[in-house]
């Protein structure tokens, strides 16, 4: 239905409106929509049940009573599929018995037909603002849960801050959101994030990576076929977005699109609806968009090989995660993270990481990301016999930092090359790497290498270090 705007509702409410009388529930509707609600007509029970199967609603308005499914049956549907939504019943008489047992098995209230528009918007009013605030210390509160970050996106650098800000705020809406970063920087882990903390959790997370299919399929994979449309489509299938419905599509590598695919997928956005290939039939689809990339999609658009329309349909909020090597601060933290993970996953027990495997750990430059990490932390772990993960558990391109052959030996650069050299050398050799592994910030340098800043930023000058 068309949705006219208000100032009642600053993001639209939206409303199932369940009633086999097509007249009168178009008139609540019309009547609801003036406050900025977006309503979904249902003109039977097992209509309406279908919808509440597939799609998320704030508020359920039913009529109590119905020639197939009665009100009932939609009470307890939606209490089933969509716990965080609220039902309002509507009856000719409110002493009839099945009104008592409608606030007994959880309606929000009922409203006495014909019904007064006044009392029905403040009702739909009510019952929506209880959902916000549900929903609102929900997020907070598992948020709040974890120290350092939100639903399994540990991080406690400033950069990673904001991006759990953003995901606090942004999870409890149906805003589209652009997650840009390296492979293995976490893009579908936060997909997931604001999945699991959006009213939509209990329906479908379907992620579909756009550069893992051929031109030919992609299409069929989002938009479904029927039996026929092309060689090959010996049975109908439905499509992510179909599948996806009432829940979340995550598009990953987005910018891997053939351009003929972005114009079908920018439709879709607008219109809300899909047709399968070689059908007739449009169908309304409620899907929240979020979609990644480690592409440079500005780039792609001056080249002509990416939508500009598209770009800033998808963009409407953009996530940026940045690469571990910029927010080095995360990796004690995610160190701590997987192999608390892995040693539960393997049943077993390790005193820790030695200083020198975690200096290493904390130097590399992991091109692969947090996805680098965590398999090299399942790789030491695999490898320990003595239950502290130590140099020689390394892999040989982290172990070599440590001037260490991944046999154990010692190999040519590093920490050993030292031994035997004046200590003042030696001083400034390790001031240097420190700044190096802090990004010049005086403060954690001095603190780690428990010196006061004063006497780092003497030391600086003395042995002439940038
Ligand atoms: N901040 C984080 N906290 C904890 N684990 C993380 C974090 N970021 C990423 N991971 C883990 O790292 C691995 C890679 O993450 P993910 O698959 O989300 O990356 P990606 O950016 O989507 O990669 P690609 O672009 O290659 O698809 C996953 O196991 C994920 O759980």
């Amino acid at each position: 239905m068309s949705q006219s705007r208000s100032d009642a509702f600053a993001i639209a409410v939206s409303v199932l409106v369940v009633d086999d009388d097509e007249p009168h529930a178009q008139a609540v509707a019309e009547s609801l929509e003036r406050i900025n609600c977006e309503c979904t007509i249902a003109n039977s029970g097992p209509r309406g049940a279908e919808l509440i199967e597939s799609q998320n609603f704030d508020v359920i308005i039913t009529d109590l009573k119905m020639d197939d499914v009665d009100g009932l049956e939609i009470l307890r549907k939606a209490k089933e599929e969509l716990p965080d939504s609220e039902v309002i019943v509507l009856t000719a008489h409110s002493s009839v018995p099945t009104v008592v047992t409608a606030m007994q098995s959880g309606a929000y209230t009922y409203l006495t037909k014909p019904l007064d528009i006044q009392e029905l918007r403040q009702a739909v009013e009510k019952a929506s603002s209880r959902i916000r605030l549900l929903r609102r210390n929900v997020a907070l509160s598992r948020g709040l849960d974890e120290k350092f970050g939100f639903e399994g996106v540990i991080g406690n650098s400033p950069s990673m801050h904001r991006v759990i800000e953003q995901l606090k705020n942004l999870a409890p809406t149906d805003t589209t959101v652009l997650i840009l970063g390296e492979s293995g920087t976490g893009k579908e882990l936060v997909a997931r994030a604001l999945h699991q903390n959006s009213p939509r959790k209990s329906k479908p997370f379907v992620p579909l990576n756009i550069s893992a299919l051929p031109e030919s399929i992609l299409e069929s994979e989002l938009f479904g076929h029927e039996q026929g449309a092309f060689t090959g489509a010996a049975s109908k299938r439905i499509g992510k977005f179909e599948y996806a419905n009432g829940g979340t599509l995550f598009l990953d590598e987005v910018g891997e699109m053939p351009t003929d695919t972005q114009i079908k997928l920018l439709r879709v956005l607008e219109d809300r609806r899909i047709t399968r290939i070689g059908s007739n039939e449009e169908k309304s689809i409620n899907v929240r968009l979020v979609a990644a990339t480690n592409a440079d999609l500005k780039q792609a658009m001056e080249e002509g090989t990416f939508r500009s329309d598209l770009y800033y349909r998808l963009s409407v909020v953009t996530i940026y995660l940045p690469p571990l090597r910029d927010r080095r601060e995360d990796i004690p933290l995610l160190i701590d993270h997987f192999l608390k993970e892995f040693c539960k996953r393997q049943g077993r027990e390790v005193e820790g990481i030695s200083r020198a495997a975690r200096q290493a750990l904390m130097t590399f430059d992991w091109p692969g990301n947090i996805r680098q990490l965590r398999n090299t932390i399942e790789g030491m772990l695999a490898l320990d016999v003595d239950g502290l993960l130590d140099v020689d558990d390394l892999p040989s391109e982290l172990a070599e930092l440590c001037g260490q052959s991944s046999d154990g030996t010692a190999g040519g650069a590093g920490a050993d090359v030292l031994i035997g050299r004046p200590l003042e050398e030696v001083e400034r050799y390790y001031i240097a790497r420190t700044l190096e592994l802090t990004g010049g910030k005086r403060e954690e340098t001095a603190s780690m290498l428990g010196i006061g800043e004063r006497t780092l930023y003497r030391k600086i000058k003395e042995y002439d270090l940038k």
